[in-house]
């Protein structure tokens, strides 16, 4: 069992102070950013291993390691949680959620727990909900969330804010009808629940037909940002199911969307829809950055969000309705002919939708988008907004199979064959790209590219920006974990880790140090995409799986 353990409230959540991390991405604004100063531009070339701890599980980790003054809780693929000591790596406790063996794990991860009182929250790929007493790992209560028997499943880490732990559900390729779910921390009673597509009747349930809406997707898998003045938490939508658009004209809102939910009712109260009646699989799930900054010598309170698509949108989040600002490509395109500049709102070539009777059409950027779910990050020091991008990469799907919906089956309308080896390079090309993941620095007052570090291969890292001018990322199927210059993207120190790293960044202090902490361990997508480049280039590349948590300090 745990020491002294400090509960975190709310106000700690509102103003966290910066030698902890205490949820998914540090702040409720989404930044993925930690003041902490000792590690610096100047010396993190003296980055050394601390500790490293083995989870004695494969798949992708991708939970950061969220640390309370001096515990930190990380989460593994099928839902373990461990909570270790964090300045030794000393396991404390560990919890293991019993799960149905012959349940189907489309998506094999977790992406973290909530830390709320004096409780530990973690959401389950059985689409169960589960409060652990913080100090002992000793389950508190479960609660179902969705049926995994019509492959429901969770992957997110909660979202904690005023009495209320808020999760979502996974099933844009399974046919569920996304959902937000708030619990009351203290009891799990559930307290309200607000679907993603409009039922008929309500605003946007013209824009689906017949019961479409009933499994047309828009589920729920990255955790929401929050704003505390507002009460407003900010969510983002996957994909609509099917994937083919015939069945379901229509802009299928609020599939593809950021959409605002009142923390205490779940109402609805705004949106911005970036992929109407989208194709294309383009979750745009990453909730958007929120960021009080001038663009253009305006100042506005925005909401920025590296889309799927491939275009960085900047919204203003000040008042009733999120508006549309600006958006700039950051990957190569050949999908969306041009965006209206007063309301956003894409047009598409309609040749680079693939739907019934097509052939197989090619498109960009890949059905893994511009970024997947990898997080972005935000400095106010230096006042870029960083994102982890894959550019050059296209994607070719067949025309599609007609497909009904059917509890417990796939409702993705393509044989997963077709997906898993859709990849491809940019229309013509025949050799590889000579880059594809990158790391890209925008300066949000110019919408301009102020950098990019490129990669030979794809780039699969999530983001951490530091007070030390420092972005970190692993991401790349070389193993690496790297430092790089926050200000210019010089490549200042990296080391290789006993798997790839897909896994988000964390920064804490404890006894005066600080550390950098990341979990290694490639899985999922990650290595779904290493398959699509593979097959394209015709040779095997093996990235070793295993998870391991990975902390790091200066040496003395
Ligand atoms: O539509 C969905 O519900 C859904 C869920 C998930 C997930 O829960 O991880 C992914 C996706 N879609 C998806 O399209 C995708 O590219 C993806 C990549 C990953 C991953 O962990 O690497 N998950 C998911
Ligand atoms: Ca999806």
């Amino acid at each position: 069992a745990l020491g002294d353990y400090a509960p975190v409230t709310d106000a700690r959540l509102k103003n966290p102070e910066a030698g902890n991390w205490l949820q998914y991405r540090g702040n409720y604004a989404g930044w993925g950013y930690s003041p902490l100063s000792q590690i610096t531009d100047k010396n993190v070339g003296k980055l050394q291993l601390a500790w490293a701890f083995a989870t004695g599980q494969k798949e992708g980790h991708q939970s950061p390691p969220i640390v309370n003054n001096g515990y930190m809780f990380v989460t593994t693929p099928g839902a373990q949680v461990i909570a270790l000591e964090a300045k030794t790596g000393k396991e404390l406790w560990r919890y293991k959620k019993e799960l149905p063996g012959e349940m189907l794990q489309l998506h094999p991860t977790n992406r973290g727990v909530a830390l709320y009182g004096d409780r530990v929250y973690v959401a389950t790929v059985d689409a169960h909900l589960v409060a652990l007493d913080a100090k002992t790992g000793k389950e508190l209560w479960v609660k179902q969330v969705g049926d995994w028997k019509a492959l429901q499943y969770i992957t997110l880490a909660p979202l904690a804010a005023k009495g209320k732990i808020m999760v979502g559900s996974s099933g844009g390729e399974t046919g569920v009808r996304g959902y937000v779910a708030a619990f009351d921390a203290q009891t799990g009673e559930e307290a309200w629940r607000t679907y993603t597509t409009a039922a008929p009747g309500e605003p946007g349930g013209d824009t689906w037909p017949g019961e479409t809406y009933k499994n047309g997707g828009g589920s729920i898998w990255i955790t929401g940002t929050y704003d505390p003045d507002t009460n407003l938490a900010y969510w983002g939508t996957g994909n609509p199911a099917p994937w083919p658009t015939e069945g379901r004209k229509g802009d299928n809102l609020y599939t593809g969307s950021t959409i605002t939910l009142d923390v205490d009712t779940g109402a609805l109260k705004s949106y911005f829809q970036y992929n109407p009646n989208d194709a294309w699989d383009w979750d745009e799930v990453s909730a958007p950055l929120l960021i009080d900054t001038e663009v253009k010598g305006k100042k506005v309170k925005t909401a920025v969000h590296a889309g799927r698509n491939g275009f960085l949108w900047v919204l203003d989040r000040d008042g009733q309705k999120l508006n549309f600002v600006d958006a700039y490509p950051y990957v190569n395109n050949n999908t969306i002919k041009s965006i209206d500049p007063k309301t956003g709102r894409p047009t598409y070539i309609e040749e680079r939708r693939p739907g019934m009777g097509k052939g197989n059409v090619h498109f960009c950027p890949s059905l893994w988008g511009g970024k997947d779910w990898t997080p972005e990050a935000y400095n106010p020091k230096t006042g870029l907004f960083y994102i982890p991008a894959n550019n050059n990469l296209c994607a070719e799907l067949p025309e599609p199979e007609p497909t009904k919906y059917k509890k417990g089956d796939l409702y993705i309308g393509y044989p997963i064959e077709a997906i898993l080896t859709g990849l491809r390079w940019e229309s013509g090309k025949k050799d590889a790209p000579k880059t594809m993941g990158e790391i890209q620095a925008w300066d949000l007052k110019t919408g301009k590219q102020v950098w990019a570090h490129k990669f030979p291969t794809f780039n699969w890292g999530p983001l951490l920006t530091t007070g030390g001018n420092l972005v970190f990322g692993g991401g790349t199927n070389d193993r690496m974990f790297r430092a790089f210059n926050a200000t210019t993207g010089k490549l200042l120190w990296e080391a290789a880790t006993p798997s790839g790293v897909t896994g988000v960044p964390t920064s804490f202090e404890v006894d005066g140090e600080q550390y950098i902490a990341v979990q290694s361990g490639w899985g999922v997508d990650a290595q779904r995409m290493q398959g699509g480049v593979d097959n394209l280039v015709g040779y095997q590349t093996v990235v070793p799986q295993g998870g391991t948590v990975m902390v790091y300090k200066l040496a003395k």
